[in-house]
């Protein structure tokens, strides 16, 4: 099921304007959002998931358009929503809590709520742990728990706001392959300031900076539009200057060989290197592309 995004502008009270005349297609499969802190996507998803309505532009989620009040309620019930913070009842155990939310979506009959909920659990890895309280959960284990409850109703969609901040690698990397599998078979959208989240993920992505979008495209044409932006500088010395970001510095004894992303002519102690994902992104927040229409062919 596609989501299709148009001219979508978000000005909230005291005039901030959120997003700004933003379209965007997303496919069935995973999809990752990407932006710093402030950029707009929660904003966003919360308008996507209907909680918050657009100062102007349309969303239309498969046949349903989500400007109107019936849109709106029958996208309701084919999407889940898991937000930054998900409000839990720490007193609950975690399988009180997904039967407490599957009588709030309407699962009235007993047992048929109850096998959903083992069913839950069990694709969530918290089976063993059904029985302890939310509060002694880590925070893996809580955003795992979110997904459950998102998944309920085994929605055809499924928007995930900044899953995997705060945790530790190993818990990251299971959260990722939850959402991985979950992608198989509906549209997953995963929005995150950690471009790692989306390289091993997500096929589409889109890029977003204050309240527009920077790219929308495959992961390989983002790397593509980035060829050739990406440098390795060694210097003995202080750190180089000039139109360029350092992504990072690896200390080689006397020497400091800086990892560089910027429109470098080749000179003395500079190669050009394999562009990653998030030279790709650094490459976009430092020449935004909207003002140039030579280097980003596949960017909107
Ligand atoms: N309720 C609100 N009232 C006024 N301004 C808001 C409100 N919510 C968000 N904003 C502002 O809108 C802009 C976009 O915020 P948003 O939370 O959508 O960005 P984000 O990309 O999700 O950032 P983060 O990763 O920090 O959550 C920011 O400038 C933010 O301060």
């Amino acid at each position: 099921m596609n989501i299709e995004i148009n001219h979508l502008t978000k000005i909230y009270r005291g005039n901030v304007q959120a997003l700004s005349d933003l379209s965007l297609v997303i496919p069935q499969g995973m999809f990752g959002l990407v932006g710093p802190n402030g950029a707009g996507k929660t904003t966003l998803m919360r308008i996507l998931v209907g909680i918050l309505h657009p100062t102007s532009g349309t969303v239309q989620i498969g046949q349903y358009d989500g400007t109107r009040e019936q849109g709106r309620a029958a996208i309701k019930r084919i999407l889940g929503y898991v937000p930054q913070e998900l409000g839990m009842y720490p007193d609950l155990s975690a399988r009180e809590f997904l039967d407490y939310v599957g009588v709030l979506k309407g699962l009235k009959d007993r047992k048929p709520r109850r096998l959903r909920v083992e069913q839950l659990l069990e694709t969530v890895a918290l089976s063993t742990v059904a029985w302890r309280k939310v509060k002694t959960f880590s925070g893996g284990m809580k955003r795992r728990l979110g997904i459950a409850q998102a998944l309920i109703n085994d929605p055809q969609i499924l928007i995930v706001d900044e899953p995997t901040a705060g945790l530790d690698p190993e818990e990251r990397i299971r959260f990722r392959n939850l959402l991985s599998d979950l992608g198989s078979n509906r549209t997953v959208l995963l929005s995150t300031h950690i471009v790692e989240d989306i390289a091993q993920t997500c096929q589409n992505i889109a890029v977003m900076k204050s309240g527009q979008v920077l790219f929308q495209g495959t992961v390989a044409q983002m790397l593509e539009a980035t060829r050739e932006k990406v440098w390795l500088l060694t210097t003995p010395g202080p750190r180089p200057e000039g139109n360029f970001t350092i992504v990072s510095a690896l200390n080689m004894g006397a020497n400091v060989q800086y990892r560089v992303v910027g429109d470098l002519s080749p000179r003395v102690g500079a190669v050009p290197t394999e562009p990653g994902l998030e030279d790709g992104y650094v490459w976009l927040m430092h020449t935004d592309p909207r003002q140039s229409t030579e280097a980003h062919a596949s960017s909107i």
